[in-house]
């Protein structure tokens, strides 16, 4: 039961939430997860709506506030710039009543920092009186103006731009809702059997166009309560994140190594396609996270695994030689995956695709250590662009001349892009010879 003395406002708590995401470099979907519980159920979308519309359009909304504010951005309090961003995006995107959203700002600046209160007032008032000429950005070089319209810091837009024809399109899906797909888990039951259940229950579903063992609910809400989920039927995951262990498609009885697996929806997949026989090893770096592979295998009520702790770019000794299947998943910059952490599009760096690149490298070389004679690796990342892909693949099937490409619907890799039905993927498989 909630204590109606814990409730706060959907708004306060987005406050709260942003400054958490934007400051502190928390991840929007894990600071949700952990305060929505505050706030009454009813709150829950406007809560949600809140947050990712803010995150969503944040230098956009930026450019409008310094428009109108006397103050340098930086320089005005933390919650004070958030009642604001809030604020503007209410009257900007959403249709309610101006007037309401203009008094509820106010109201939460008098709670934060009574003194800026009429500072709000006027910023906000100033922009309801001339919307449209207020929201134009007028600003004549194309990245600095797609950088600040479609809020995503420059260098992703640059970067983006070199290898896609369409970035525009790219750029655009980073702000859609993603298509919410789940994934039978075929051990227990069929997917026509899961999808009558689910359609019985009000949901609208319909089949994936790119994997096997995924639906997609039109009109998901509260999945994670149905007696279905709770029972080990299906998990949530996109479809193209289901695609990967499809692709690695491990035979039955073979030994598996998920090197970089929390929170284990791979390793779970990759294991009910073995019919929960062999073993599958799921490693991750993070400590914390380990609980979570094991509560998503309990939960499937999968048997064949265990949960190791280590850093993937360290050579473990004991694993030369020992694994038929390896799955490198690899920690990755996360362009594909926007549309459901907006706070990607506005952190991430060239510098840090960089970083990563070396990591990833690291991984996949130590990976193919592990590797038996004829064992399959696959590589994946959740992104986009060649640093963390295509290069990756290319500089270590130099260093290795005796590992393949293994064709996929006879292309050398799958990658997927963020503006369609799916998430952005790369996937590439490769043997042993
Ligand atoms: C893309 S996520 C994996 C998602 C997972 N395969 C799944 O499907 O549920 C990348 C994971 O790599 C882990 N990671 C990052 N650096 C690592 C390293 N050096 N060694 C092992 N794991 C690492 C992160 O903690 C994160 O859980």
């Amino acid at each position: 039961m909630l204590d109606r003395r814990n409730i706060i406002k959907a708004r306060e708590l987005a406050v709260t939430t942003l400054k958490e995401v934007i400051y502190n470099d928390s991840f929007s979907n894990e600071v949700i997860a952990l305060n929505i519980k505050r706030i009454d159920k009813i709150d829950h979308n406007f809560y949600r709506q809140l947050v990712y519309g803010v995150l969503e359009n944040l230098y956009y909304l930026d450019h409008i506030i310094e428009k109108l504010s006397s103050i340098k951005l930086k320089k005005i309090d933390k919650n004070i710039i958030n009642i604001l961003r809030i604020g503007i995006y209410e009257l900007k995107f959403l249709n309610n009543e101006n007037y309401a959203s203009i008094n509820e700002a106010v109201k939460l600046a008098k709670k934060f920092n009574f003194k800026s209160k009429n500072f709000v007032n006027a910023i906000l008032r100033n922009f309801d009186r001339d919307v449209e000429q207020l929201s134009k950005v007028n600003i004549e070089n194309v990245d600095e103006r797609y950088s600040i319209q479609y809020s995503v810091n420059i260098e992703i837009i640059k970067y983006i731009k070199k290898y896609y024809p369409n970035y525009l399109e790219i750029i655009e899906s980073f702000n859609k809702v993603p298509s919410f797909s789940i994934r039978v888990n075929t051990m227990l039951i069929s997917k026509m059997d899961l999808r009558r259940k689910l359609e019985l229950l009000g949901f609208t579903i319909r089949e994936s166009k790119i994997s096997k063992d995924s639906l997609i609910v039109e009109n998901a809400f509260n999945m994670t309560e149905l007696d279905e989920f709770k029972n080990g039927l299906f998990t949530i995951q996109d479809q193209a994140s289901i695609l990967v262990s499809e692709v690695l498609n491990p035979s039955e009885n073979s030994k598996v190594l998920d090197l970089c697996a929390a929170p284990g929806s791979k390793s779970t997949h990759l294991l009910q396609i073995m019919n929960d026989t062999g073993m599958i090893y799921s490693n991750d770096i993070s400590k914390n996270k380990l609980n979570k592979i094991k509560e998503n295998f309990e939960r499937l009520k999968l048997k064949n695994y265990k949960i190791i702790n280590f850093d993937a770019t360290e050579y473990i000794e004991d694993f030369e030689g020992k694994f038929d299947y390896i799955l490198v998943d690899a920690p990755c910059s996360g362009i594909g995956v926007i549309k459901r952490k907006p706070e990607i599009k506005l952190k991430k760096s060239l510098d840090e695709i960089n970083a990563l690149s070396k990591i990833q490298r690291n991984i996949l070389s130590n990976a193919y250590k592990y590797l038996k004679k004829g064992g399959i690796i696959v590589y994946s990342t959740c992104t986009i662009g060649n640093i963390e892909n295509v290069d990756i693949i290319n500089k270590f099937l130099n260093e290795n001349n005796d590992m393949k490409i293994v064709k996929i619907n006879d292309k050398d890799y799958i990658q997927l892009l963020p503006d369609t039905d799916n998430d952005g993927f790369f996937i590439c498989k490769m043997v042993k010879n």
